[in-house]
């Protein structure tokens, strides 16, 4: 049988890169993992075994790593975007180049009073502790003429106590749920958002303040929003991000429902209503699983389905 040889892409995957900057005693730390697929000319390579379009993963690999030295950290999107523009337009058979990104947060340790006393200020300025917070990742793709600059979170987790509700829905004769009136609301967000800077020519947007406001945007949508339904608590999120930040276009959301079940405490004689504080059993799994795309009116839907799903 014939074969003909579809879309291909090859690289370095899970580059770790750790980058410390010293500003005197003060460090600072950038922890990204970085991973690159390249695209463009490479038939041969596949037909043939022929590599001499193939920059090898390992060149890549070292590139990630020099590029950290040379040209710093000052935010994934803007280390992805030097990677793209580099690998594009440095290599003749490479037309594309996608560059993900995964950024772990860390945060200094405060002394504590009682140590200040023994040890300098500055010898506390180098200690880290990682974040337990959400896990930054970006995809950066760039074919010679125009980004495609992909920004999100995956790993924030959320619960309303309170201010959540979910009945009015389908019964069948499969249907136990009770409705409820006072219930729990806890999800993981993953989020991948679209930016709609594209050109060269156009400043880019900030990308470290753009990221932090758009996260607070989504938790104080998710904090404010009266929930009957984690779909409707998902739409304000990305309706809030595309009303408050013009650089963004398109923004689609993977949330878990993280259900918690009131224990059934009758058997011991004890009442367990929401309203008084209750207790919960927090199920792992199954989970119900809400995903959906939030769009500025007239903007494409680019962001593909399973994106937050990698
Ligand atoms: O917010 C919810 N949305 C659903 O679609 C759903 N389905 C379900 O069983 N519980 C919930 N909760």
């Amino acid at each position: 049988m014939p074969t003909i040889l579809g879309q291909n892409q090859y690289g370095k995957a899970e580059n770790r890169v750790v980058k410390i900057t010293r500003n005197g005693a003060t460090h600072h730390i950038r922890d990204l993992n970085v991973s690159v697929a390249l695209s463009g000319d490479m038939d041969d390579v596949h037909y043939s075994g022929s590599n001499s379009h193939v920059l090898p993963t390992d060149t890549t690999k070292n590139t990630v790593y020099a590029f950290a030295k040379e040209h710093g950290i000052e935010s994934p999107e803007q280390f992805g975007i030097a990677l793209a523009r580099h690998f594009v337009t440095s290599q003749e058979p490479i037309g594309r180049a996608r560059i993900r990104i995964e950024e772990y947060a860390w945060e200094r340790i405060a002394t504590s009073d009682a140590n200040s006393r023994f040890i300098g200020a500055d010898e506390v300025r180098h200690s880290f502790v990682r974040k337990g917070q959400e896990t930054r990742t970006a995809q950066i793709t760039y074919d010679g003429e125009s980004w495609e600059i992909l920004t999100g979170l995956t790993g924030l987790t959320v619960l309303n106590s309170t201010n959540s509700e979910f009945w009015g829905y389908v019964k069948d004769r499969y249907t136990t749920l009770q409705e409820d009136y006072d219930r729990i609301l806890a999800t993981d967000v993953t989020a991948v958002w679209r930016h709609n800077w594209t050109d060269d020519a156009q400043r880019p947007p900030h990308w470290e303040k753009s990221y932090a406001q758009t996260k607070q945007h989504m938790l104080h949508a998710f904090a404010e929003t009266y929930s009957l339904s984690l779909q409707q608590t998902l739409y304000q999120m990305g309706s809030r991000v595309i009303n408050s930040r013009a650089e963004i276009d398109e923004i689609r959301f993977s949330m878990p429902n993280k259900h918690h079940f009131r224990v059934d405490l009758e058997p011991f004689g004890l009442k367990n209503d929401a309203a008084d504080g209750a207790v919960y059993y927090a199920a792992d799994r199954p989970y119900g699983l809400i995903e959906a795309t939030v769009l500025r009116d007239g903007a494409e839907q680019r962001i593909p389905v399973d994106m937050t799903n990698l």
